[in-house]
Parts: structure tokens; C-alpha cells; sequence
């Protein structure tokens, strides 16, 4: 497996370089294998990565009917809520990216739920076996992936459970979905991007191994990509990163 930090100037390069290689990776994989699985995630820095990867899309070759969203984690509110990563993504991607239900796998909303354990166990039933081709995540500044958070639950989970419920997440809402880091790991390839000072702190720690962090235990089985900017990037001696 191979690590490489790819540093970029701002956060603009960072999301021009994101979605250009994102684009790329998945023309590329759509070559040799029938239908290619994108694990997605929300945040700042992912909606900025859509939405450049949906203006890249005309020109692409990219067979959007080839493809499978999942999400690597979730807020439980109800369906329409803004706050749910999937309807973020999907307003986003949706603007050039013609995809059917039965491609489109979001996490369960609260719409007639009240357990979000239930719901993530539902969630990992029709994940199965799945295996992503890429797995894209951001980070909090607390060193949080997903909704994997230090000392939660949710990130001490067994192997076993591939999806689990949040009740007491520290940052708002309190509810939500998480894959786990197992099953974060059976992906191909992660991805993660993290911008800005005041994530610093937190990009030299977990890529220094502090194995206390989420954002240190997830890692692809083929290649693990680190896309940092000089604001991230900050605390980090250079011989982690790629120019
Ligand atoms: O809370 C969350 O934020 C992180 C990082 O998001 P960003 O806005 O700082 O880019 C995200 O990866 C995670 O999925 C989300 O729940």
C-alpha cells in the first residue's frame, strides 16, 4: 500500500488537482471493469471538489450509468433537511451527472426512524461486500473522518460492524450514520483532503501515526492520498509531502 501527501498552494489548487485526478482515476478504472463503486463524504472541501468534478463531466468519457455513489457517513435528519451530506452531493453532481436510483445508495434518513443504529445496520446490509474503488473523506480539525470521532463509540467498533449509529457526536447534529474504519478500509484507494491552519495541528499528528486519531487508522488497500494545502500542511516536516 502506498502513502503520498500531495500539497498544493491554496485551496483552490487543491480542488482543481482533486477533481481533475478524481475524474481521471474513475474514465480510468471504467476501462477495465464494468461498474466502478465512489464512496462520497461531505464538508466544505468535498462540495468545493463536486463541484468542479461536475463541471469536468461533459468532456470527461466518464459513463455516469457505470457508476455507484455510497456515502462514507451521514447526519440523521429527515430526507430534505440541507444538512445531509447526500442532498448536498447530489444537488451538486446531479447538474451534469445523470444517475438512476439504483445507482445512488444514500445512508437512511430519520423519515419514520428513531434509531440511527437500526438505520446503519439497514445500511450496512446493502452495502454487503461492496468494495470502493475510491473512498473520498475530509477531516475535522479534531482529527475526525467520517463520523469516526476520538474516544466515541462509533470509532471502538469490532471489525464485524461495517455501519453504526452516532448519538453523541461533538459536533452538530448529534445524530448520524458512520461507516466504520473496517469498512472504510476495504476500499481501493482513500482519499482524503483537509484545508486550512486550523487543521494543521491535527494533518501533522495523524500523519505522524497517532494512532488515537481516525484520520490516522483509515487507509486504502492500494494507495492512501493525502490532498493538503500550505494552510494544513503547516506542521508537517517535508519529506511527507509531494509538490
Ligand atoms: O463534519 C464533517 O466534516 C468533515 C470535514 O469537513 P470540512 O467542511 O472541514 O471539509 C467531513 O469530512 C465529515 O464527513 C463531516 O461529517
Amino acid at each position: 500500500m502506498s502513502r503520498r501527501v500531495l500539497r498544493h498552494v491554496d485551496l483552490d489548487e487543491l480542488v482543481e488537482d482533486a477533481a481533475r485526478r478524481l475524474m481521471d482515476t474513475l474514465v480510468e478504472l471504467q476501462a477495465s471493469q464494468e461498474t466502478v463503486h465512489l464512496c462520497l463524504t461531505g464538508g466544505r472541501v468535498s462540495n468545493r471538489v463536486y463541484e468542479r468534478f461536475a463541471e469536468l463531466v461533459p468532456d470527461s468519457g466518464l459513463e455516469a450509468a457505470r457508476l455507484h455513489l455510497w456515502w462514507g457517513d451521514e447526519r440523521f435528519v429527515p430526507t430534505t433537511d440541507p444538512e445531509r451530506h447526500s442532498l448536498q452531493s447530489l444537488s451538486i453532481l446531479a447538474r451534469t451527472l445523470q444517475l438512476s436510483s439504483s445507482q445512488v445508495h444514500p445512508m437512511p434518513s430519520s423519515d419514520g426512524k428513531t434509531d440511527p443504529d437500526e438505520a446503519a445496520f439497514a445500511y450496512a446490509e446493502e452495502l454487503g461486500e461492496t468494495v470502493f474503488d475510491v473512498c473520498l473523506l475530509g477531516m475535522g480539525p479534531d482529527g475526525h473522518v467520517a463520523s469516526l470521532f476520538s474516544g466515541h463509540r462509533a470509532f471502538e467498533q469490532p471489525p464485524s460492524a461495517a455501519a453504526v449509529g452516532v448519538t453523541d457526536s461533538p459536533v452538530p447534529p448529534t445524530e448520524r450514520i458512520t461507516l466504520t474504519t473496517a469498512a472504510l478500509n476495504r476500499s481501493q484507494r482513500i482519499w482524503l483532503w483537509v484545508s486550512g491552519e486550523q487543521k494543521a495541528e491535527a494533518t501533522a499528528r495523524a500523519l505522524g501515526g497517532e494512532q488515537t486519531l481516525p484520520a490516522a487508522q483509515v487507509a486504502g488497500r492500494l494507495e492512501t492520498l493525502w490532498f493538503v494545502d500550505d494552510g494544513s500542511a503547516r506542521d508537517l516536516p517535508t519529506y511527507h509531502c509531494t509538490f
